[in-house]
């Protein structure tokens, strides 16, 4: 059925071949221009690493502990939407990939699979006795009920953290979509979570309201609505990293939504020695954007990040071989992983400074210079 991977730009070549070039274009696609897209992974290519050598290491670990929960590598899957586009179990497959690597997978509100389904195909594809690290993704609703009523749907499918997507008080426009006249999910597909939140509600991508009238206090109120640990995702701005800390926010998902929301807006690499240095150890930040290499990973980590995410790539694998597609690119991704720490004299993530990174030119580690102690990866509020 499948060739052998040996790229996540592999994965992507084959699903492309596979699909409907509507959901094609779906996935690949971003906002307006999609210079942000574009600017994403070029970031961490102009990125250049510089490695230590003769530091005595045999072996390395690529575990991470975020919220009290392990992962085995620091890699999470970023929520994207309607996995059903490109493969019939959808976020079931997904999870179960992912639970057996060990992966945190961050569902979709939009997802084509209920939280509580896929938080079973997840239990029972994680090793025995371990719980499968599943995360709920949300955006906030205009009605608290009905995002009340999603927070305790991830509560009850054993979610153990919620992130809420902040950049979306419009939906972004994707000029592809709106080319290819793609607004509806194909018939016998729905947003699952969102059946029966309210008396006849079938689960239409219309019943998800993005709305500009949300603000810190509707955070606050979520906050005080949930014992989970509450991410920000969509967060970009400096001032914005420090209210979310104001508001008892419990760690930031740093990400520009793929280039798919605001067009022209950095790469979520470029802001990360900023947002660093604006939570100054108090919460963790994870980024994504762009990820398509062990190196890239690398790259974020020293910079601060305590993990990444990965979307695009995930959708392509799972167009590609379902479940076994994204349990190969979880292992791909993973061995790439490896092989870049043991070739910067890395035993471990902690061992991912600053000093590892230059830009062309600079002769030193890029943006401002992280506080000493301001390591988000040792700082308060994690494990
Ligand atoms: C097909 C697709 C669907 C997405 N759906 C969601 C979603 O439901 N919620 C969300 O917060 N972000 C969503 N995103 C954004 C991702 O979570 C993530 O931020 C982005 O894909 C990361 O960039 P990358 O694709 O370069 O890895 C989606 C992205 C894609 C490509
Ligand atoms: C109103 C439909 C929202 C679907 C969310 C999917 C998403 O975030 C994306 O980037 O696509």
């Amino acid at each position: 059925m499948s060739g052998v991977r040996f790229t996540v730009y592999d994965f992507e070549e084959a699903a492309r071949a596979r699909l409907d070039p509507v959901h094609v274009d779906f996935i690949a696609g971003g906002a307006r221009d999609e210079i942000t897209v574009r600017a994403n992974e070029a970031a961490f290519a102009r990125l250049q690493l510089l490695p230590r050598v003769l530091r005595g290491s045999f072996e390395r670990d690529v575990c991470v502990t975020l919220f009290g929960g392990r992962a085995s590598l620091p890699i999470l899957l970023s929520p994207t939407a309607f996995h059903k586009l490109v493969d019939p179990e959808g976020e079931a497959a997904t999870a179960r990939a992912a639970a057996a690597a060990g992966a945190i997978m961050i569902v979709s509100m939009a997802s084509t699979v209920a939280v509580g389904e896929v938080a079973a195909a997840a239990r029972a594809a994680a090793e025995p006795g371990q719980a499968p690290p599943l995360w709920f993704q949300l955006y906030l609703q205009p009605d608290p009920g009905i995002t009340e009523a999603l927070v305790r749907r991830a509560e009850e499918a054993g979610c153990t953290a919620l992130v809420v997507t902040v950049d979306s008080p419009v939906l972004g426009a994707g000029e592809r979509n709106r080319r290819n006249g793609f607004h509806d999910l194909p018939p016998g597909m729905r947003c699952e979570n969102l059946v029966d939140l309210r008396d006849g509600e079938r689960g239409h991508i219309r019943q998800i309201a993005m709305s500009p009238e949300f603000s810190w206090e509707h955070v606050g109120r979520l906050r005080r609505c949930t014992d989970l640990p509450v991410l920000l995702k969509g967060v970009l701005h400096p001032e914005d990293a420090r209210l979310a800390v104001r508001h008892g926010v419990d760690g930031l998902l740093l990400s520009n939504h793929g280039g798919r929301q605001l067009d022209t807006v950095p790469p979520t690499l470029e802001l990360l020695p900023e947002l660093v240095a604006a939570v100054a150890g108090r919460i963790p930040i994870v980024l994504d954007g762009g990820i398509r290499r062990g190196t890239d990973v690398v790259k974020a980590l020293a910079l601060g990040a305590i993990a990444v995410g990965i979307g695009r790539p995930v959708m392509w694998a799972l167009a590609e071989g379902g479940e076994k597609g994204v349990r190969r690119l979880l292992h791909l991704l993973w061995d790439e992983l490896d092989e870049a720490l043991a070739l910067c004299g890395a035993s471990g993530l902690a061992d991912l400074t600053p000093d590892l990174v230059r830009v062309p030119g600079w002769g030193s580690a890029p943006g401002p210079t992280v506080t000493p102690g301001a390591d988000t990866r040792r700082g308060g509020g994690i494990g």
